[in-house]
């Protein structure tokens, strides 16, 4: 198969990777997981800089497990540039060409051609000491694509950049990262990165992949509570029944079951933070079919236009207008009720 394939067992210290994965040219996979979960060691097994216990990885049929580094063919662009401070931009993006063999002039003009690929074709004779962030952030991309790597490895690339900054490189990454010949690994921890720019996502959890998938289904239909968290979602697990889904302290919740939802098996209730409604403790809403439950407000926090509420107990989150909080007095303490429309709640099958 063209692209990449990797089979990795690897240890440090008493924390072990155990992953497999499989990434077709052309394509990109998100890497997501909670801190710790493995993805940086995943990205230092697929450079080399970590030799597997046992495993191989493959990149566009050749087997490079014992490749060293830099002739794996393989870029990596991390959360900083990481620009040479004492080269021009021109340079720096001509550096990975130059190293390839590349004659000055020949490398100078490709650095010039990726320069210009991400909108960066001014800032050539700039030292990186006159760049913004994002600026910075456009060259390093410039200089992962000039060495015309087989894989491109993406550690959180938008992380270290203001809101404005990280829109314009999320979309200049996702105009030039896919090549016919290229894959790409993209490590994030925003869901918005994996649905903009990756099609496939594997999610990392104590040096597993826990789950896996188009990007959109899993996102949809999160399986774990941390894609659940970082997709926004509830999740309540349980197990399937004929109308929805009964928890294991036996609360039934009313929703729409997924076709491939079994009744009697392990599911979960997934649910968006908007369609969950807020009211004063013990004041049971009346209208449509609506799940309700106890709980208190744990947490308060701006999330966009919007206030996020997370409750202790149920766990759940709701979306609130601030107007809303302060209508309901609402602080961490206070007791209230949620509620949630049946046809709100979609059950799927749970992993496990
Ligand atoms: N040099 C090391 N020696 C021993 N253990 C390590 C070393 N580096 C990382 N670990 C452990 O390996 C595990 C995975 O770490 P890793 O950095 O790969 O996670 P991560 O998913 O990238 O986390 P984050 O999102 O915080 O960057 C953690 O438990 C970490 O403590």
């Amino acid at each position: 198969m063209t692209g990449l394939t990797a089979r990795l067992t690897l240890s440090r210290g008493t924390f072990t990777l155990d992953v497999d994965l499989s990434v077709p040219a052309g394509t990109v996979l998100a890497v997501l997981g909670p801190n710790g979960a493995g993805k940086s060691t995943l990205l230092d097994g697929l450079v080399g800089l970590h030799r597997p216990d046992r495993g191989a990885v493959v990149l566009g049929g050749r087997d490079v497990t014992a490749v060293p580094v830099h002739s794996r063919r393989i870029a990596l662009l991390a959360q900083d540039a990481m620009l040479f401070p004492h080269l021009s931009v021109l340079d720096n993006v001509a550096f990975a060409p130059r190293s390839a063999g590349l004659g000055r002039a020949t490398a100078r003009d490709r650095a010039r051609h990726w320069l210009s690929e991400v909108d960066a074709g001014a800032l050539a004779d700039r030292g990186p000491a006159q760049l913004s962030g994002g600026q910075a952030q456009r060259v390093a991309v410039a200089r992962a694509l000039a060495g015309e790597p087989e894989l491109l490895l993406l550690d959180e690339p938008l992380a270290a950049l203001d809101v404005d900054a990280a829109r314009a490189v999320r979309g200049l990454l996702r105009r030039v990262i896919r090549a016919e010949d290229r894959c790409t690994v993209l490590v994030t921890h925003d869901p918005l990165d994996a649905l903009t720019l990756a099609d496939h996502v594997v999610v990392l959890d104590a040096g597993r992949v826990v789950e896996r998938g188009p990007v959109r289904d899993v996102l949809a239909a999160p399986r774990t509570a941390f894609t659940a968290r970082i997709a926004g979602l509830n999740l309540v697990p349980g197990t399937v029944t004929g109308a929805g889904l009964r928890t294991g302290d036996g609360q039934v919740i009313a929703g729409v079951a997924a076709a491939d939802a079994v009744a009697g098996q392990a599911g979960v209730a997934v649910f968006p933070p908007s369609a969950v409604a807020v009211f004063p403790a013990g004041d049971p809403p009346g209208g449509s079919p609506r799940n309700t439950v106890a709980a208190t407000v744990a947490t308060l926090e701006p999330h966009g236009p919007v206030i996020r509420l997370r409750t202790a107990g149920s766990g759940w989150a709701a979306d609130l207008t601030p107007a809303a909080v302060a209508e309901l007095g609402l602080e961490p303490g206070v007791p209230v009720r949620l509620a949630v429309k049946a046809a709100a709640v979609t059950v799927h099958p749970a992993l496990d």
